[in-house]
């Protein structure tokens, strides 16, 4: 048996069941019979991190060299890190064992702060707790009543762009669909209107555009809070930073009036204020009965609600706008694309009337094209769990201990040409309902897999494909020279265009 600690440092892979796939590169071609990549002394792998443009590319290039084997390793500082490479093993840690894989490793954890409370850091039962509450916000009716306030939203940021069109500008869609999701998360979860899309300054899309932003002393700060939280707590930094207190001055005021003003408007926050009182009810009913409960009362505090209305906040935020705009620039590009999915919505226009919620979370190529712009740029490019049982890999030696971590490799999985034909290439047909079952499981999370996923997946596809659609009838999205590649961000943890993502927009002229 290895433990993972075993595993990363001396032992050469010794899987018995993932087969190894003729003409990939594996540890044995790359001279090297155990499966660490240049490991330093003082900061095991994370030295790469320093010297790469991209956070992920240090895990891609080693991903190229060993994915065949289904594990390899990596040191963060001292601490050895699983990579699963092997989509069957995955689908058994993410899906089939989660039980012994519930949690993350914390981002933070300063008890009291609003980052250690957010349901994304949260462990075990109180992470249950909360995700149970927390997911109703995106039940079918739920969506189906938001479609309207996404719908007007998106016509904003449709006005928007044609007005810088009419004055000849070019449009940064970053920037663009930044206060556009900014405006619909705000208006949809919390009533609140930051009014991002005419504003010169939009402070709320500024506030969570700096929270993904990357600066050397932010990168400094960052791998101490997350590899040496205990260095980090003893140099006295904070986990929350300034954006994150504007965030809760907001949302203390929205909760404050909500229950002055004892107002219903169904949306996440009154989920979260019921499910509180709900619980009160529930309890006395239980305590009158001599029941004990674990109950969301426990987990529900004035604080916990605080923290998950900042997460949605920023959380909603940059992952649907890079999308966005990764979307658009793709679009621009494959102008025989672009008018085929024009006319898909067209037509569904022409045959009921209008943009509908059904409509759009139906249309084939739409959500192929979606798709295919998060497999070639997934926002989040690298998934984690930290085992909570001890837990023996199938079909290999390596036994995971409890807190070990593990991660799967988003970006690399969705560019391997193992499961990709011209992986680089932008090919929506890939996902239309045709070929579909030509994509390995478990090759295409980005908004990760099994009962930890993306809790509002959902919410997300659907914003996309609204502000796509409404984008294609209007205007057709044109490449601007010298602008005509993506560029990554290299100055943030999420994967986003570098300096928005400029392209040039001109009216369609309506029939
Ligand atoms: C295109 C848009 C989005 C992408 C690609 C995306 C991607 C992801 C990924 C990869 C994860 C980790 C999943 C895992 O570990 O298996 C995640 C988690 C999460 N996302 Fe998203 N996300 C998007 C939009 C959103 C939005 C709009 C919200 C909120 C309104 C949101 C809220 C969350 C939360 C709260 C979690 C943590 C869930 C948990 O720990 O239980 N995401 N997302």
């Amino acid at each position: 048996m290895y433990t993972v600690s075993h595993f990363v440092s001396i032992h050469p892979v010794n899987k018995t069941t993932t087969e190894q796939t003729k003409g990939q590169p594996t540890n044995q071609d790359a001279g090297d019979d155990t499966v660490i990549v240049g490991v330093s002394v003082v900061l095991g792998h994370m030295h790469q991190f320093f010297l790469c443009n991209h956070p992920w590319l240090p895990m891609d290039q080693a991903y190229k060299k060993y994915s065949r084997e289904g594990l390899f390793g990596r040191y963060e500082i001292f601490s050895p890190v699983l990579i699963v490479t092997d989509p069957e093993i995955l689908k058994q840690i993410l899906v089939k064992d989660f039980d012994n894989f519930t949690d993350r490793r914390k981002f933070g954890d300063q008890p009291g702060s609003i980052m250690t409370s957010m349901l994304s850091n949260m462990d075990g039962e109180e992470w249950k707790i909360l995700r149970s509450i927390m997911t109703p916000t995106f039940s079918s009716g739920k969506m189906k009543r938001m479609f309207g306030l996404v719908c007007t939203n998106a016509d904003s940021l449709v006005a928007s762009c044609l007005n810088d069109a009419q004055n000849n500008l070019l449009v940064d869609m970053k920037d663009k669909c930044g206060r556009f999701t900014m405006d619909t998360i705000a208006s949809c979860a919390f009533g609140i209107e930051p009014k991002s899309m005419t504003d010169e300054k939009p402070v709320f899309a500024q506030k969570a555009d700096n929270f993904f932003s990357m600066s050397p002393f932010k990168f400094v700060r960052f791998m101490l809070m997350f590899m040496l939280p205990k260095v980090f707590d003893a140099l006295g930094l904070k986990v929350d930073t300034a954006d994150i207190d504007f965030f809760r001055d907001v949302v203390e005021k929205t909760i404050r009036s909500r229950q002055q003003n004892d107002r219903q408007r169904g949306d996440f926050l009154d989920l979260m204020l019921n499910a509180r009182e709900t619980d009160n009810e529930e309890e006395k009913t239980n305590q009158d009965k001599n029941l004990s409960t674990k109950s969301a009362k426990h987990v529900l505090t004035n604080h916990t609600v605080l923290a998950q209305c900042i997460m949605f906040l920023i959380a909603g935020y940059d992952t649907t706008a890079s999308t966005l705009a990764f979307a658009s620039q793709l679009l621009a590009k494959d102008v025989k694309v672009q008018q085929q999915l024009r006319e898909e919505i067209q037509k569904m226009v022409k045959e009921e009337g209008e943009l509908t919620y059904q409509g759009v979370m139906e249309a084939k190529l739409l959500d192929a094209c979606i798709n295919e712009t998060l497999r070639m740029y997934p926002p989040g490019a690298l998934g984690e769990r930290k085992c909570t049982r001890p837990y023996k890999v199938a079909g290999t030696e390596v036994t995971l201990m409890p807190g070990d971590l593990l991660q799967f490799p988003i970006w690399s999985f969705h560019r391997d040409p193992h499961y990709w034909t011209d992986p680089e290439t932008f090919k929506p047909q890939r996902f239309l309902p045709d070929n579909k079952a030509n994509i390995t499981p478990f090759t295409f999370m980005p908004f990760g897999m099994g009962p930890r996923n993306c809790i509002a997946m959902r919410f997300a596809q659907m914003e996309a494909k609204v502000a796509l659609a409404k984008l294609l009838l209007c205007v057709e999205l044109q490449v601007v020279p010298g602008h005509d590649n993506i560029i990554l961000d290299s100055n943030s943890f999420l994967l986003r265009p570098k300096d928005g993502q400029k392209i040039r927009v001109t009216p369609i002229k309506q029939e």
